[in-house]
């Protein structure tokens, strides 16, 4: 995968004047020019292959809003250097337009009073879409979206969910190779949730989008993401896949065993320990590095007449926040 998005030794400062409490506070810090300096991004380098779909993750104020302004070409850097798909996005900003979409959860891109369609027809026109391009694309949209109901609709009465998707979709029309998504899943109900990742889905696997998640649900990243980029305090706490972080970082696994035959409370192993039982179920924790998970199972199933046997996925939640608590210290 060649990269698509290229960023290098990128820093992003604020700097604003340090305003003390006290009666003449302003006039003070007016008078000394005392500033402060804020480094929301600090020295972080990484790549992104054209067609990739990547979760950008990090807690609160990690900086993820910042990286992605500098990327849509909103904000300029301090330092560093970026590149999205052969262009400096804040050098170009009318260029760089047509190259990407964007969703941000928490605000619209539509017009208020009109309704979703006609905002559709707008951005039709704004790109000078070619009519029937226009036409099948808003029809495999609405179908995955179920736009139908209220694609009629002013989008102030829209609910959170569909105008979620309404946004979705104005970003998607014009085909940019590249979406950023911040937070497009937030405040959602499940099915709301499930119809927005099945379409982000679909748009990178059948149409080739690369795609920059920026998300706090985990369950966004488990269902739609391979690889992350995670940041802390303007810095790469983590670069690389999803399943390695989880080796990584995982230090137990659960197995449940169900059992009708016999009581489970009896049931022991030399490679995990029993941490709850009762007579037909029971849970053993093992150390995956120490042993496989098909020997933890092979002595069970041979020594027990076992009905239902479960090993749990590592829960990427716990990883996260594992990883969010160990980092270093001194990271910014
Ligand atoms: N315009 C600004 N002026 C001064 N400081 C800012 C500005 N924008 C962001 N910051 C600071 O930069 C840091 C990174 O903020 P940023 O919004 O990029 O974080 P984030 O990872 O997007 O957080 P969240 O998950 O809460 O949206 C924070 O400490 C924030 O207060």
């Amino acid at each position: 995968m060649p990269p698509i998005i290229e960023v290098s030794d990128l820093t992003k400062e604020f700097t604003r004047p340090d305003v003390r409490p006290g009666r003449f506070a302003g006039t003070r810090s007016l008078f000394t020019r005392a500033r402060k300096v804020t480094t929301a991004v600090d020295g972080i380098s990484f790549q992104i292959g054209e067609g990739e779909l990547i979760g950008f993750l990090g807690p609160n104020g990690a900086g993820k809003s910042t990286t992605i302004k500098m990327l849509t070409g909103i904000l300029v850097p301090t330092s560093g250097t970026v590149t999205v798909a052969g262009q400096v996005p804040w050098r170009d900003r009318r260029r760089n337009a047509r190259s990407i979409g964007a969703v941000f959860g928490q605000r619209t891109q539509l017009w208020y009073d009109l309704p979703l369609r006609d905002s559709f027809e707008i951005i039709r026109d704004l790109y000078s879409m070619d009519p029937a391009t226009y036409r099948t694309r808003l029809g495999e949209f609405t179908e995955i979206l179920d736009l139908d109901e209220f694609i009629d609709t002013p989008v102030r009465s829209l609910s959170l969910g569909q105008r979620m998707r309404g946004d979705l979709v104005a970003a998607m029309l014009y085909a940019p190779p590249i979406l950023y998504l911040d937070e497009p899943t937030v405040g959602l109900d499940v099915v709301a949730k499930g119809k927005i990742r099945e379409f982000v889905a679909e748009i990178n696997a059948g149409r080739r989008t690369t795609v920059i998640l920026t998300t706090h649900d985990m369950d966004d990243v488990e269902r739609l993401c391979r690889r992350v980029v995670i940041i802390d305090h303007g810095k790469i706490l983590y670069e690389g896949d999803v399943e390695m972080l989880k080796a990584q970082y995982v230090t137990s696994r659960d197995i449940v065993v169900h059992c009708t035959d016999f009581d489970a409370t009896t049931i022991t192993s030399p490679f995990a320990q029993v941490v709850s039982a009762d007579a037909f179920k029971a849970t053993l924790r093992f150390d995956p590095e120490r042993t496989a998970v098909p020997k933890v199972v092979h002595d069970l199933t041979s020594r027990y007449p076992i009905t239902d046997l479960s090993v749990l996925e590592p829960d990427l939640e716990d990883v996260i926040r594992q990883l969010y608590t160990e980092r270093t210290p001194n990271a910014r």
